[in-house]
This record gives structure tokens, sequence and C-alpha cells, in this order.
């Protein structure tokens, strides 16, 4: 006798059994999940596989997101702790970490997020040969000079973020370079903001958008700086990742705090047991 659905439907093709542009989010934190609602809402994957190490919550967070597939485009969602499942994925974001420690230095913390690093990147790499690894690491960088259609702010008050700037636009950048922190003294943690900038990243990935976002990459060779550390700069993404670097005009001051970062970047490196 026939199966409901086989009586229902007359199979005329077998259906793809993957979308072809496979997501994988690692870690199922508050990053991680606005990172993944952010991601299924705007329709950027068709098909999203979360990955943690706190078995229940992740497939608590699975279940919820499932329930809410009706309200959604179609989508694939699966989680699993092992990594098989991540399998062939044309991106993995990863924003499992460790949180500062009240009284625990950065560089700590930094070792404490390579050892977990050291568990997480070789399995992705594994399953997923030609993966694009995206890292939400913290802070991320915003990059300077303003415009408007065109017109640089600069342009039109060159002491705009100086000692001399009557108008204190100063004030403005340490506001935004602040901000992560009021958010986090009021609520706990950054998350919906961070989500969705890492959507708008995804999207420019999968479909080979080659749109400018700011962006880790390696640094050698740009503005002078010679060592071996991956900083913020104004990146293209397509769909095999960074494809250029954005030649910024910097200012001299500009340009010796961006080597300062370099410095500090390369040393904390140094320390790194890995
Ligand atoms: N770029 C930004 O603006 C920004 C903003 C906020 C947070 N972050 C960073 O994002 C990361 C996550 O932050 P969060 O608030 O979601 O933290 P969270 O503590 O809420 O979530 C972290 C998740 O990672 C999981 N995890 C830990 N070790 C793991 C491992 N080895 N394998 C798989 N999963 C593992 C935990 O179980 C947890 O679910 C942190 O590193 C944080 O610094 C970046």
């Amino acid at each position: 006798m026939d199966s409901t659905d086989q009586t229902l439907f007359s199979q005329v093709a077998d259906p793809v059994t993957s979308s072809g542009n496979k997501v994988t989010v690692v870690g199922v934190g508050q990053v991680g999940m606005a990172c993944a609602f952010s991601i299924l809402t705007q329709n950027v994957a068709s098909e999203l596989v979360l990955v943690d190490v706190v078995a229940d919550k992740l497939k608590g967070e699975m279940l919820d997101l499932q329930h809410g597939l009706t309200f959604m485009k179609h989508a694939r969602i699966n989680a699993s702790t092992d990594y098989a499942a991540t399998a062939n994925s044309r991106l993995c974001i990863v924003t499992a970490g460790a949180r500062q420690k009240e009284g625990e230095s950065r560089l700590d913390l930094v070792q404490r997020n390579t050892d977990i690093f050291k568990g997480i990147i070789p399995k992705l790499v594994e399953y997923s040969p030609n993966t694009i690894l995206l890292i939400v690491s913290n802070p991320v960088a915003v990059w300077s000079g303003v415009n408007v259609a065109g017109v640089r702010l600069r342009d039109i008050n060159p002491a705009l973020g100086s000692d001399g700037d009557k108008e204190n636009w100063e004030d403005m950048h340490r506001q935004v370079v602040q901000s992560a922190y009021e958010v986090i003294k009021l609520k706990g943690y950054t998350s919906w903001a961070i989500g969705l900038s890492v959507a708008a990243l995804a999207q420019s990935i999968l479909r080979n958008g080659y749109n400018v976002h700011a962006v880790s990459t390696l640094v050698k060779g740009q503005h002078g700086i010679d060592k071996d550390v991956f900083l913020s700069l104004p990146c293209v993404l397509g769909e095999n990742g960074v494809t250029h670097i954005v030649k910024q005009p910097l200012t001299p001051e500009e340009k010796e705090m961006l080597h300062r970062s370099a410095t500090l970047m390369s040393e904390v490196q140094s320390n790194l047991k890995l």
C-alpha cells in the first residue's frame, strides 16, 4: 500500500541534498544566536548548522528556531556537538569564546581563546576544506574617515577630531568607541548589532557581493607594516573571502596609531603558547 507521501506526491526527481550555501555557526551564546537569527530572517542562507559543547542548550536553540520556520522562507536548521554535521559549509562563523573574567588580563583571555580555537578550527577545516572562516573577535574595529555622498567631513572642517575642533566631533568618536561598554553595563553583553553586522558580511561572501567592510586581515605589507599580524582595514569581500584591501590615505597620526596596534598585537602573539 502507498504511504501518505506517495498518495499525495508523484516524485519526478530526487531533491538536492545540499543548498550549496550552507553556513555553520560555532557557539550558540548571545552572539552566535543573534548571528543565526539575522542570517535566517534576512534569507542570507537556507541551510544552517549550529555547533556548541553544551548539548542541551544547543538542542533547545535548534528546536526554538525550527519552531519558527513557518514564519521564515524555507530553511534547513540542524545542530550537533559533532563537527561531521558541518561538512561542506561554505562559511563557518566562530562565535565560541570565553568572556573576560573579573581581574583577568587581556593576554590571559587571548590564551584561553587560543586554546578554545585549537579545538574548533582544525575540525571545521577537516570537514569543510574550502570553507571561509569568519571569526567574531572582540572588539571589531571601525575605520576612520567619514564622508557624506563622497564629501569628506575633514575637507569641510580640517580641525575635525583635533584639539582645535570647536564642534567637539572627537566626543562622538569617543562615544562610538565606548558604545559597547555602555551596552554591556546596561544589559550584560552585546548581541543584536554584532549579529546583524555578521549577517551583512555573510551576505557579501555568499552572494559574491564585492562590498567593502572593516574586517581583520593579514596586514603585513600594508601601510609599511612589516609584522605578521591581523588588523581591521577596509576590505572587499567576495565569495572567496577578502579579495582586496582598500589603500586608504592615512594621516601621519593615523599611520602611527596603526603601527602602534601592529606592534602591540605582535607582542601579544609572541607571548602565546600555541
Ligand atoms: N565583535 C564584537 O563586537 C563582539 C561583541 C560581543 C561578543 N563578541 C565575542 O563573541 C564571543 C561570544 O560572545 P557571547 O556573548 O556569545 O558569549 P556566550 O558566553 O554567551 O557564548 C559563548 C558560547 O560558546 C560556547 N563554547 C565555548 N567553548 C566552546 C567550544 N570549544 N566549542 C564550541 N562552543 C563553545 C559556549 O558553550 C557558549 O554557548 C566572545 O569571544 C566575545 O568576546 C564579539
